[in-house]
């Protein structure tokens, strides 16, 4: 299964959010989309989910436009929001049936999936209690369950670990890679740790384009030589450290005996300054900023 993003462009009345975006997204891949506050990511989803209609432009899922023809996407897609929203007086398995309703299920199918999806993500136990009172890891579990009913080809994720902790969103994580084997997983997010740790591809969004599209290991090795590190010995005697707001570009580590930094530059910005291996948050950071040009 392919989904083709082809010169895409979507304006707000007068106001370009983006134009002639294009993308080969494909089945087999966790998709990251990245990018900072306001970069269009939300937008995009929008229209990639069918609630939104682009100014311009095409996407096909498997050569079929589905902007002419939501209903190609809509029965195939599977969405997690943010926040999954559900109905204070449904337990777990109602909203469960509900949303198999609204997908129009049939009963016999329902029962076997919601049951199956229930102890698949470990709710069989709680599947009568109401999602009110569930922790935040625990609705986005059953907003998980909501989003596999009716085994969706192609699964779109908008930031679903804000407000996880660590052990639920490694459990979210370790979901969605193991989509990913065989479904079509696009996760947007500004957590680049996220994308480290499961994404096979890349899609960097900023001011409404794409600044690079491909693996993360080819993102990190063309920001090769960007990355610089020193120490600032707490003794020494102009101790100053780099204002973070004047350069956003460094990262600062506080050792006993001063300060480590690691600064992406194209050049060294103190003479003992040592190239370092970039992290992926660096390569990032380095392209939103302009300091890295792919
Ligand atoms: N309905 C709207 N009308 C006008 N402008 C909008 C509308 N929705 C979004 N925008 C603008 O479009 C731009 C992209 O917003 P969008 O929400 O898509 O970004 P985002 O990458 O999802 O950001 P965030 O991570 O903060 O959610 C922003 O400048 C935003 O102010």
């Amino acid at each position: 299964m392919d989904l083709l993003i082809r010169n895409l462009s979507m304006e707000y009345g007068k106001t370009a959010i983006f134009s002639n975006l294009n993308a080969d997204l494909q089945s087999g891949n966790l998709i990251g989309l990245l990018g900072p506050n306001g970069a269009g990511k939300t937008t995009l989803i929008r229209i990639l989910t069918t609630l939104l209609k682009p100014t311009h432009g095409k996407v096909m899922v498997d050569g079929k436009d589905i902007i002419s023809k939501p209903q190609v996407m809509r029965s195939i897609l599977g969405y997690l929001p943010q926040q999954v929203p559900y109905f204070p007086n449904l337990t777990a398995r109602e909203y469960l049936n509900y949303i198999a309703d609204m997908k129009g299920m049939n009963i016999k199918e329902t029962k076997h999936q919601v049951e199956t999806l229930l102890e698949k993500l470990h709710l069989a136990n709680t599947g009568s209690k109401y999602v009110k009172n569930f922790s935040g890891g625990m609705r986005q579990r059953v907003g998980i369950a909501a989003m596999l009913l009716n085994d969706p080809k192609i699964i779109i994720a908008d930031e679903p670990s804000t407000g996880l902790d660590p052990e639920e969103r490694a459990i979210l994580r370790n979901i969605l890679s193991e989509l990913a084997r065989d479904h079509l997983v696009l996760l947007s997010t500004h957590i680049v740790s996220d994308v480290e740790a499961i994404a096979s591809q890349v899609l960097l969004i900023k001011e409404g384009n794409f600044l690079y599209q491909g693996t993360p290991e080819n993102l990190v090795e063309k920001s090769t030589g960007y990355v610089w590190e020193y120490s600032i010995d707490k003794n020494a005697k102009s101790f100053e450290v780099p204002n973070q707001f004047e350069k956003p570009t460094i990262s600062l580590t506080q050792k006993s005996d001063g300060v480590q930094i690691r600064e992406i530059s194209d050049k060294p910005q103190q003479l003992n300054a040592k190239q370092v291996s970039p992290t992926l948050e660096e390569a990032y950071l380095g392209v939103i900023k302009g300091v890295i040009t792919l």
